[in-house]
């Protein structure tokens, strides 16, 4: 992996996945938009999407990137990953080992791993092969059924840890609560609906980069 994107990586403080929902023409506007607020990360996370759509969409996500200088991430995928070129894999503890993902995609990408446990953190933290890692969900959160939130004792224990590896809590975060996060010892984070379904991404993105970024 290139030095340039490890710094971008080590730099970044607001990583937003977005689905399929907003298609074509108006995706390439929301991302803009948002990525020009502040966003540091982009997800493509739609689960239930076809492979050919899924290229597709993150063609539009890359170009949006690359315009702005930040990372296009692809989720739970190497295959598409590797054929759209991103530049960041996201797997979740059930999806392909992280090992097996490298023997696919060789060292040119980053590698997240979610974690929903002190004992997952503290492997994320450590694994070779991992280049950051999501730790939550910080609230039970409809974007992400039937997963029990660990809470913010999850995110104090990840700070514990004192790791030198980015990590980012997650689940259920907004504006109205990002200071309990902050307060819990984590300085980035990763959000969905508080920007997707926020009346003005582009105003709610700009305020999680501000105030993330104030936070030292
Ligand atoms: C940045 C980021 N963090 C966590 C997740 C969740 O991954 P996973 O646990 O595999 O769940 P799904 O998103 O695949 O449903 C993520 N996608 N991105
Ligand atoms: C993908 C995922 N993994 C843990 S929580 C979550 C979803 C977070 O979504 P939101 O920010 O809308 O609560
Ligand atoms: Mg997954």
């Amino acid at each position: 992996m290139p030095d340039a994107a490890r710094d971008q990586l080590a730099d970044a403080r607001l990583y937003l996945c977005t689905d399929a929902r907003r298609r074509q023409g108006d995706l390439a506007e929301f991302l803009d938009t948002v990525l020009a607020a502040g966003v540091d990360i982009v997800q493509l996370r739609d689960k239930g999407i076809e492979a050919a759509e899924e290229l597709e969409l993150l063609k539009i996500l890359s170009d949006a990137c690359a315009r702005h200088g930040r990372l296009a991430a692809v989720n739970d995928r190497a295959d598409v990953a590797h054929a759209a070129g991103a530049g960041v894999l996201h797997l979740g503890q059930g999806d392909l080992p992280v090992p097996a993902a490298r023997a696919i995609l060789g060292d040119g990408i980053l590698i997240g791993r979610s974690t929903h446990a002190v004992p997952e953190a503290a492997a994320a933290a450590v694994q070779p092969g991992v280049d950051y890692f999501c730790t939550g969900p910080c609230w039970p959160t409809p974007t992400k059924p039937g997963r029990t939130a660990p809470g913010l004792d999850l995110v104090r224990a990840t700070a514990a840890l004192g790791t030198d590896r980015p990590w980012f809590a997650i689940g259920g975060i907004d504006l109205g609560n990002l200071d309990e996060v902050l307060a819990a010892g984590a300085r980035r984070v990763v959000v969905v609906r508080a920007i997707t379904e926020a009346a003005d991404p582009g105003a709610a993105a700009a305020e999680f980069a501000e105030r993330l970024r104030a936070t030292v």
